[in-house]
């Protein structure tokens, strides 16, 4: 092995070290296509982490991989656990949860049935631990106990966000992540997912969210990365990639950016 490879490696086990998750060449393919490449991620204990980057960047491919939704190549480490080829289940046990784009709920049931369903991990303790957690989310979404025996089909669009990451919160979980939370609502709604999002982060909940809000992401995350064609092209701290002026240019010009970035 070089002296470079040596200090790299030794770089890496320092970081692994510290971080709550680390990612490490991360890969992951549909059928013979390749959909992410090499992406090493870290999330440290209290963090809101982000990845931002343009549609097909590979985000929710990222997270599937990190989850064990896809078959990873790489590797997947919580607190030092290797989760790389472990089941979403394990994933579940070792406090990792997913709140995907699409909201997954189920429509026919009550607010209060999706939310005990994200205690399944806890189906073992006693009734009173699992109605503690319920009361903490009602805490946090006040709104999601006024409409607790309202089918969940009949939410509006932020109360069905609300619902999916209250489920994940039922499940106490150690790093949440989270898919395009602000996906397809309006900028007041916006405004209030990214208030929570912050104030998870106060109550010990470490974060990795996917976003194409850029805007947004980069103002509530503490750390940054953008993800383009499969691979991560920058990283930094959230407000130094804010300043970045090719971070402005592509994802918070007037334009709205989204166009790719050109990293020489
Ligand atoms: N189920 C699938 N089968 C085949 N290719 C897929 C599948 N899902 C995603 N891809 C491809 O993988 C690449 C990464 O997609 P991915 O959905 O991870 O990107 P993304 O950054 O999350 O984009 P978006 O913001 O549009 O969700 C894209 O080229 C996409 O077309």
């Amino acid at each position: 092995m070089s002296e470079v490879s040596a200090a790299n490696r030794l770089g890496d086990a320092a970081a692994d070290a510290c971080a709550l998750l680390s990612v490490r060449k991360l890969g992951a393919s549909y059928g013979h296509i390749d959909a992410i490449f090499d992406v090493d991620i870290e999330v440290r204990q209290g963090q809101i982490v982000t990845v931002i980057g343009p549609n097909g960047a590979g985000k929710t491919t990222t997270l599937a991989a990190i989850m064990g939704v896809l078959r990873a190549r790489g590797r997947v480490l919580l607190e030092g656990h290797d989760l790389t080829r472990a089941s979403i289940e394990e994933h579940v046990a070792h406090g990792m949860a997913l709140v995907p784009e699409t909201r997954a709920l189920f429509s026919s049931m009550s607010v209060r049935e999706n939310l005990e369903l994200g205690a399944f991990r806890f189906r073992h303790r006693p009734r009173r631990f699992r109605e503690e957690a319920l009361e903490e989310v009602f805490a946090l979404f006040p709104r999601l106990k006024e409409r607790s025996h309202q089918e969940a089909g009949t939410l509006s669009g932020g109360e069905r966000q609300m619902l999916a990451v209250g489920r994940a919160l039922m499940g106490k979980p150690r790093l949440l992540m989270l898919d395009e939370p602000s996906l397809g609502l309006a900028p007041l709604i916006v405004r209030d997912i990214f208030r929570i999002i912050a104030s998870l982060r106060e109550r010990g909940v470490s974060i990795l969210l996917i976003e194409q809000n850029a805007r947004a992401a980069l103002n509530v995350a503490d750390y940054a990365y953008v993800l383009e064609l499969g691979r991560v092209i920058m990283r930094g701290p959230a407000s130094a990639l804010a300043h970045d002026p090719r971070v402005i240019e592509a994802y918070l010009g007037a334009a709205g950016g989204h166009q790719e970035l050109l990293v020489t």
